[in-house]
């Protein structure tokens, strides 16, 4: 997976590129990332980047010339890399919300190209002539989508073969099946008089397996019926389900 982002602060991508997972999959060439300054594309002594908005209005706007341009030259790199036809992700609070279904589908392409916008965004000749799709991390304003292009290309990474030390966990990711994670413990078994669920010291793996997915499935409804309403359960999970709202107490 290549990455090309377009960003005024290629430093800030350091936040994901220097640790853990993120740093251990960019060492093993799990994917790429080159960033690109829309500032190397100006033409003008002062390195212009952005204006004021037309029909008035409060804040800036960023210039077509020099992101076009830089789009360009990204998408040139992403062609040599052999990516022929790189999906152009713009991310603004005006975008479609992510969520992991979307994150598993772009885990698929082979080169991504993102947009940060900054100030009150770019200028709409630049999403229409180069963008693909519009991205939103949640229904929120941030100072510029580093963070949210950063979001993004964390969760896809974890989506990439030989990412996490097993592929499996990856899969029994919570909203990986649409689900919140169950409870998770480690050592000491009584903290504080706080003990561990007897079950996950049994060795029974069936009986594991399912006190989780009852604990996730539980929760799930608890905490967001409305991932509920989108997940079909099967006879099991209806059953674990029942269970856990028989068993709580309001
Ligand atoms: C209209 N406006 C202020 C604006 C428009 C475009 C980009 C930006 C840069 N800031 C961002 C970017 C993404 C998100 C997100 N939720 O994904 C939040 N903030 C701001």
């Amino acid at each position: 997976m290549r990455f090309d982002v377009i960003t005024l602060f290629p430093e800030m991508f350091s936040a994901i590129t220097d640790f853990g997972i993120n740093r251990r999959a960019l060492e093993k060439d799990l994917y790429a990332l080159h960033c690109w300054n829309p500032r190397d594309f100006t033409a003008d002594n002062y390195r212009t980047i952005d204006d004021r908005p037309y029909g008035g209005g409060p804040g800036m706007v960023m210039l077509p010339e020099p992101l076009l341009a830089a789009i360009e030259a990204a998408k040139v790199a992403q062609n040599q890399a052999g990516n022929l036809a790189p999906k152009v992700i713009y991310l603004s609070p005006q975008g479609q919300p992510l969520d992991q279904a979307a994150v598993k589908q772009l885990s698929a392409c082979s080169g991504l190209v993102l947009l940060c916008g900054r100030y009150e965004g770019v200028d709409e000749r630049v999403i229409k002539h180069s963008v693909d799709v519009e991205v939103s991390i949640g229904d929120y304003v941030l100072s510029g989508g580093e963070l949210g292009a950063m979001v993004m290309m964390d969760s896809i990474i974890r989506q990439l073969p030989g990412a996490l030390n097993h592929n499996l966990s990856a899969q029994q990711d919570s909203f990986e099946d649409g689900l919140l994670d169950c409870p998770h413990y480690t050592r000491p078994e009584d903290y504080r008089g706080m003990t561990v669920p007897d079950v996950l010291l049994s060795g029974n793996h069936a009986e594991i397996r399912r006190w989780r997915l009852k604990q996730a499935l539980g929760r799930t409804w608890l905490r967001r019926p409305d991932l509920l309403d989108q997940r079909v359960l099967s006879k099991e999970e209806a059953r674990l389900l029942s269970d856990f709202k028989s068993e709580h107490i309001t």
